[in-house]
């Protein structure tokens, strides 16, 4: 050990200099993972080759251009060409913004310089540092332990052992295997109990993490249990059309067809019909959704959690900082009978100091002497350092003019499972507080009346005693029995403004919100009244393990749950959840490990807004799906229709292929960017078993493509003039109707506005039209002639009556 420190050039009590750190940093650079370095760009893009539905398409083009139909070949190859270029930027899109919220949730660890303690990033760490590790948090670099006590370390991120792992400083012979060197505490593991302190010996890429890193060196997936849902959903629907295609061309054949043109019927009718924008749209979609909800401060950690949240039934929360601001004033103090008033909000200590009686100043003496917080002015503004209950009792304890305390010589922790803390002082005098029936079960006796009374209020109630306890006795809970009760502080906690809000908007939104907190009854049920929750939804002194059994109490009767929590203990049930929920700032590491999405402001409001993003993340999904399931199986029908009617084509082959080719891109996926629908918090959850393709979902997309298909033959058929011209209106009336089904589609209430995209695609699509109707090398190549004014009347008259036709219907989109 003594090596070590030598080695680090370090102090094993004072750490290092802060110059000497700060010119290490300089030297070495910072202590973090080199970014995630995926596939390459062009691997990437060949990597979008390997879809079995590409195969297809390329196999058709070859066939295609050896029939001797060059231009339809070009066509085919293009389609291919313009969907894996799209769906390569998005997934890149997706990757970026999925490694954009790593960054966002910043790990800070406590480092000891010339001597002083303080938190910093854990980036700026370097190698000589002296680092103080606590339950919870996540070890930020790789230490060479030097002090611990009760040390336990959960080191499944490095070896996959999920038990935890009980460390000491004392020497292991250095032969020893990385893994049983039990005096390390290595990067990205996790303190699940006990504490200590170590010297960091690496950093950044040259941790054992950082080589287990660069070996697998991927990046994350955008998988989810939809994603997947939708790729079979595809592949099932591309054998379904293939084998369609292969039955037309041969019936078409039979007829008497030629086989060349067959074939290229039959190459686009299956290009047609298969939804090849389906995958990045999705993709997108999730991207974007996991893009506003970052924005709103929720950082999803679990891509699956966005479809999950949106259909959120229940949710459970911590009060203390989450319903409430936990900013901590103590208003009253109950000592031997004596009811003494503390004046002012927020953690200023200065002002008049009232005189107090002799128990009120023992019991503050208690609150300031058993006390790890402390109250700092920063830029002419008091603020709490450290827990916020703590930091209320000092300031009440210097309201009273209490500022020295005996030195402390030990302690018992506060842990939320103990609910009391207790430090012991020079001379063997022991100050305890915590819950009241805590310290009651060490005094005997309370002023329970007093408590109960001060609880109703919705004060956070705490209550104090004094022992003696001989420095050479252990300090255990045992030899605390018999200690002297001195009164009780009561603090107040103001609810958050945005909290109250939305706790009543997801009761508007069919989710129903529990409180969960480990504090007293009568306390709880005062603030949850405050948020307008029944009693029912109270679940007062609850402990982490209690917390569990509701999480599958919940599911078991059907609830899709969110929990919210921030402890160690809480980890289980975060993991239990559907939709576990750390917090960004009071969190422990631990906590943010096992959550599935992290709040970076600790508010449940962003609770709220998560599952509204989330909602309208399967809102846009379903938009996407619902458009271009029709558009996609008309312009496969078009083309069956004609060959076992035995007719001429109304839209030529190569003709289907560039509105294939234009607008899924410019039209369908401009529905991804929808704003989302201002009443999306004002339905019931979806229920979690709902199938993709709903009964109405699927009426909607037959009454859809009929309408297509018969609007093209009917134009086709009327049309009049050359058969070029017609077949010219006839593309224009389907492209027409797809954009006024584009405007079905949208969310009814948002304003064009908010989603530009939409207008653009409309105009970009227009265009390409009118390019492929006027400008002569476009009909050369796509057999199109120019149209006249009144075959555009009939072009916008037939899309306008499709619009109307499929808003009476009145077909709900989900
Ligand atoms: N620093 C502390 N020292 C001693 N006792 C404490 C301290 N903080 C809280 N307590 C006591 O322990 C009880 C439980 O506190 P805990 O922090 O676990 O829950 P909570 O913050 O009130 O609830 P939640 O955050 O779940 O809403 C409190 O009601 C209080 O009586």
């Amino acid at each position: 050990m003594d090596e070590v420190v030598r080695l680090a050039r370090t102090d094993a009590a004072a750490g290092l200099p802060a110059r000497v750190a700060r010119q290490r940093l300089a030297d070495l650079g910072p202590n973090a993972l080199p970014a995630r370095r995926g596939p390459g760009a062009v691997r990437r893009l060949l990597g979008q080759f390997t879809n079995p539905l590409i195969h297809v398409l390329l196999g058709a083009a070859v066939l295609t251009f050896a029939l001797g139909e060059p231009v339809d070949a070009s066509v085919v190859l293009a389609v291919v060409l313009v969907n894996a270029i799209i769906g390569h930027l998005q997934e890149g899109r997706a990757e970026r913004a999925l490694d954009a919220l790593v960054a966002m949730v910043t790990t800070t660890a406590v480092v000891v310089r010339d001597g002083t303690a303080a938190r910093v990033d854990s980036a700026d760490l370097v190698p000589g540092d002296l680092v103080v590790l606590e339950e919870g948090d996540r070890v930020p670099a790789d230490l060479r332990l030097v002090r611990t006590r009760e040390l336990r370390v959960d080191e499944s991120s490095l070896t996959g052992e999920s038990d935890p792992v009980a460390k000491d400083p004392a020497p292991v012979p250095t032969t020893a295997p990385t893994a049983d060197r039990t005096n390390m505490a290595y990067s990205s593991t996790l303190v699940t109990g006990g504490g200590g302190r170590g010297v960091v010996v690496a950093t950044g890429a040259d941790t054992e993490i950082g080589r287990v890193h660069r070996l697998v060196g991927t990046t994350g997936s955008v998988r989810t249990p939809l994603t997947r849902k939708l790729a079979k959903f595809s592949r099932l629907l591309t054998w379904v059309i293939l084998g369609l295609a292969v039955v037309a061309a041969i019936v078409g054949v039979l007829r008497g067809e030629p086989l060349g043109a067959m074939v290229t019927a039959a190459v686009a009718l299956a290009v047609g019909a298969i939804p090849e924008g389906l995958p990045a749209a999705v993709t997108i979609t999730l991207a974007i959704g996991v893009a506003r909800m970052a924005r709103r401060h929720a950082v999803v950690r679990r891509l699956p959690a966005v479809e999950t949240l949106g259909s959120t039934t229940l949710i459970c929360t911590d009060k203390t900082g989450t319903l409430t601001a936990n900013a901590m004033t103590v208003r009253e103090v109950v000592a031997d009978g004596v009811r003494w008033r503390v004046d002012g909000v927020g953690y200023s200590p200065l002002g008049p100091h009232p005189a107090a009686p002799r128990a009120v100043r023992e019991c503050l003496l208690a609150g300031l002497a058993c006390n790890d917080a402390d109250v700092v002015e920063r830029d002419g503004r008091w603020v709490a350092v450290g827990d916020p209950t703590e930091a209320a009792l000092v300031v009440a304890a210097r309201k009273a003019g209490i500022t020295d305390v005996p030195d402390r010589v030990d302690e018992l922790p506060f842990t939320s499972r103990r609910r009391f803390m207790a430090t012991r002082h020079r001379g063997g005098v022991v100050y305890l507080k915590g819950a009241v029936e805590r310290i009651a079960g060490f005094t005997g006796t309370v002023d329970h009346a007093e408590a109960e009374r001060l609880a109703g209020q919705g004060l956070r109630v705490l209550a104090f005693a004094r022992a003696h306890v001989p420095e050479e006795l252990e300090l255990t809970e045992d030899v605390l029995r018999g200690a002297e009760y001195l009164g009780l502080q009561a603090m107040h906690d103001p609810p958050r403004p945005e909290a109250l809000e939305a706790v009543r908007a997801c009761r508007e939104a069919g989710i129903e919100v529990r409180m969960i907190t480990g504090d007293h009854p009568a306390t709880a049920r005062a603030v949850a009244d405050r948020f307008g929750l029944p009693d029912d939804a109270v679940h007062a002194r609850v402990s982490p393990e209690e917390k569990l059994r509701l999480v599958e109490r919940f599911q078991a009767a059907g609830h899709v749950v969110a929990m919210t929590g921030d402890g160690v203990n809480d980890a289980p049930a975060l993991r239990r959840a559907d939709i576990g929920v750390a917090m960004g700032r009071g969190g422990t590491e631990v906590a943010k490990e096992a959550a599935d999405m992290v709040l970076t402001d600790d508010d449940f409001a962003t609770v709220r807004a998560a599952v509204e993003e989330g909602r309208s993340v399967f809102d846009n999904l379903r938009r996407f799906i619902v458009w271009t399931l029709p558009t996609n199986m008309a312009e496969g029908l078009v083309i069956l229709t004609a060959i076992l009617l035995g007719t001429a084509l109304p839209i030529l082959p190569v003709q289907i292929l560039w509105i294939n080719m234009t607008t899924a891109v410019a039209l369908g996926l401009t529905l991804a960017f929808e704003p989302r629908d201002p009443d999306a918090m004002r339905r019931p959850p979806l229920p979690p078993s709902l199938p993709l393709l709903t009964g109405a979902l699927v009426r909607r997309v037959l009454l859809v493509s009929l309408l297509l298909v018969a609007g093209s033959f009917a134009a086709f058929e009327f049309a009049g003039g050359t058969v070029e011209h017609a077949r010219t209106v006839a593309v224009n009336v389907f492209v027409a109707a797809q954009i006024a089904y584009l405007v079905n589609c949208r969310s009814p209430r948002a304003r064009l506005r908010a989603n530009p995209w939409l207008p653009a695609g409309i105009a970009l699509t227009v265009v390409l039209q009118l390019l492929l109707t006027y400008a002569p090398f476009m009909n050369a190549l796509f057999h199109t002639a120019p149209i006249g004014l009144s075959s555009w009347a009939v072009v916008v008259g037939l899309a306008a009556l499709a619009y109307s036709v499929v808003e009476l219907a009145e077909v709900p989109a989900s």
